[in-house]
């Protein structure tokens, strides 16, 4: 099997955007690498240029190390699957697998040996005579794959396969094809928005924003060490909670000002230059945990319960801290799951006046009542910014906490969470991470 790589890659569409910024990347040989990013952030793009389907402005892709730039989309002897399977419908299911073959004129002889091989290992042997308006998404999806896989390609291209299927039958699919692909030992550059997806199936996961690359990296590490700002808001569920700051080194203690309450932090080296500096702390819910009213000893925040989202085994529990967050400048649909808390939805899309959000208000009379941007209220004298261009209401200072069922408190009552500061990690202005470990 062959190394998938990019150069420098860049592609600027006619219209002048800018799809894909000097991408450099590797898919070393046999690799499972999973480019992740919110609609429009050039993954597609890149899946295309590598395919050879659309030319580069700049840069090279190289495939088993060479540049093929000047080689045909045939040539380059990469499988793409595309989201919405393209089967000939007039077709059956086993002249769908076999059509490359014979599209390549390879012997007829051999070709249905190994369409029976390659529908072994996609499992619909026994779909060979159906026609594709027979077969349920799931399994047209299967198939697709094989007819992608049954020329042998040196490297597999999937743009967002899964993205069709209903949620049980994505979850199954997605084992499947990350299986299959470590069986087939294939080079695969597979294409998601889906967080989920990217962090189940990928050997190393490359984020990109706005055609740029924002960090490569095993999925544990994506997650726990997040480069920049945007990639510690993409990934984790629930969101990242970002919280405006700034840093204040004093000889005795090291203190975030979060406006509206202070948290002490170890002192570190990496913090030297900072002193004053605004920054955003992020801090995920599995570095927070409830502790009785009062916190004892350690750094603590406190805050007002607004919401409880009840998951079954636990809650999760937004808290009004009176810290302002930190705005990711995305929209909806650059983050598509943010969708789906109903809060949010109310928080930043649509506009006041629009009948959903009245709608909705009217479900959760009170989720919006305290709104105040957060100004300075601790000895530091901190203000945070509230940018009034993105987003109608001053934001709450929403922290999302993870409480386990069975004891969940109730909207209104007061809760102390403990901080694990370890875990905490701080951004600079630019939406870079301040290391400090
Ligand atoms: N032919 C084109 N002409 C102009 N702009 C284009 C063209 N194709 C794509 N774009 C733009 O390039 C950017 C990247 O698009 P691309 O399809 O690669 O994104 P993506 O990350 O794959 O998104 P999605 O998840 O929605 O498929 C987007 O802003 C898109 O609007």
């Amino acid at each position: 099997m062959v190394a998938i790589a990019t150069d420098r890659l860049t592609k600027v569409f006619p219209d002048g955007t800018v799809a894909v910024d000097e991408v450099t990347i590797e898919a070393a040989s046999g690799e499972f690498l999973v480019l992740l990013g919110p609609t429009g952030c050039g993954k597609s793009t890149i899946l295309r240029l590598v395919a050879g389907l659309e030319e580069e402005t700049s840069g090279h892709v190289l495939i088993d190390g060479q540049v093929v730039d000047r080689l045909s989309a045939k040539d380059r002897r990469v499988a793409m699957v595309f989201q919405d399977y393209a089967l000939y419908p007039h077709l059956t299911v086993a002249q769908n697998i076999g059509f490359p073959l014979r599209a390549g004129h390879e012997p007829a002889t051999g070709t249905e040996a190994r369409v029976a091989e390659v529908a072994e290992q996609l499992g619909v042997t026994d779909l060979l005579h159906r026609l594709p308006g027979h077969l349920s998404g799931g399994q047209r999806q299967r198939v697709a794959m094989a007819r992608a896989i049954v020329r042998k390609p040196q490297a597999f291209l999937l743009d967002e396969p899964l993205s069709n299927l209903d949620a049980g039958l994505r979850a199954e699919l997605r084992t499947d094809v990350a299986a299959l692909a470590r069986r087939l030992g294939v080079t695969t550059l597979y294409v998601t928005h889906d967080q989920t997806e990217a962090m189940t199936m990928a050997d190393r996961v490359a984020v990109l924003r706005r055609g740029v690359l924002q960090q490569v990296g095993p999925p544990a590490e994506v997650y726990g060490d997040p480069a920049t700002l945007f990639v510690a808001a993409f990934i984790g569920t629930p969101r990242t909670n970002l919280l405006q700051g700034a840093i204040y080194l004093e000889p005795e203690r090291t203190v975030v000002d979060l406006g509206s309450q202070l948290l002490e932090i170890p002192p570190n080296e990496a913090l030297a230059g900072h002193h004053n500096d605004r920054v955003t702390v992020a801090v995920r819910a599995d570095a927070l945990r409830p502790v009785p009213d009062g916190g004892g000893q350690g750094p603590v925040l406190r805050g007002k319960v607004r919401l409880v989202e009840n998951l079954g085994h636990e809650a999760l529990v937004h808290l009004d801290t009176g810290i302002v967050p930190t705005p990711i400048e995305e929209s909806r649909l650059e983050h598509p799951e943010t969708g789906q808390h109903l809060a949010d939805v109310i928080a930043e899309d649509p506009p006041a006046g629009h009948p959903f959000r009245q709608a909705l208000a009217r479900m959760m009379p009170h989720a919006r009542q305290e709104a105040q941007p957060a100004t300075a209220r601790t000895e530091y004298g901190f203000y945070p910014v509230y940018d009034a261009e993105l987003a109608d209401q001053p934001p709450l200072g929403d922290v999302v906490v993870r409480v386990p069922a069975p004891v969940l408190p109730r909207r209104g009552e007061s809760m102390t969470v403990r901080v694990d500061v370890d875990k905490l990690m701080l951004f600079d202005r630019g939406g870079h991470r301040i290391r400090t470990a």
